[in-house]
């Protein structure tokens, strides 16, 4: 449910914002929807599993800017991060797809418990699988934990695109109804 709409800049202020964003969005849902195909034959399911489910689908994109560090440290497991920009958390919706931001900072725990950076790579997205497909699929993917440390002393800007199924979609995961936002644990077969 959209409760308001967003609010833009004006194009005085912002001469071409709304329009690069726009523009932005469009093709970034387009790759979402692919890589949802992409997700439905790793499954083995067949190709266009999930299109009927994301006609309308939840899809937010999120503008991020991270200043540069006061005092850059670097990753070191005996020191107390102090500038965190984005505490450790996994993203709740069914992935998310990470325009690399030109500046490092992103970090992820390993299945062994310790912060891995995962540096820019140029022209590339990181694909974080999200709360939603990890409950969906019982577990067969796994919901990414990650922060954003700037270590660095420029500044950081990144664009997550967070992609669901359409809203009022009703999924199962094995003999269990469980409704979007209203989810309960599974026992994993
Ligand atoms: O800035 C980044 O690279 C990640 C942002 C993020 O994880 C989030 O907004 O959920
Ligand atoms: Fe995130």
């Amino acid at each position: 449910m959209v409760i308001n709409g967003n609010v833009w800049p004006s194009e005085d202020d912002l001469p071409g914002f709304f329009n690069e964003i726009k523009e932005y969005y469009g093709e970034v849902l387009h790759l979402a929807r692919h890589m949802f195909r992409l997700f439905a034959l790793s499954l083995n399911l067949p190709e266009d599993h999930f299109d009927a489910m994301c006609t309308h689908p939840g899809g937010i994109a999120r503008l991020m800017y991270y200043p540069p560090a006061k005092d850059p440290t670097p990753l070191d497991a005996n020191h107390k991060d102090v500038e965190i920009g984005l505490g450790a958390h996994s993203d709740y919706e069914c992935f998310t797809v990470l325009l690399s931001s030109s500046a490092a900072g992103l970090e992820i725990l390993s299945p062994d418990n310790v912060w891995t950076p995962a540096p820019p790579v140029d022209g590339s997205f990181i694909i974080n699988v999200a709360d939603f497909m990890m409950r969906w699929t019982n577990g067969v993917y796994k919901s990414t934990v990650h922060r954003v440390v700037n270590r660095t002393t420029k500044e950081r800007y990144s664009v997550p695109f967070f992609f669901s199924v359409n809203y009022d979609q009703l999924v199962e995961v094995g003999k269990v109804s469980i409704k979007h936002y209203d989810m309960h644990l599974t026992s994993v077969p």
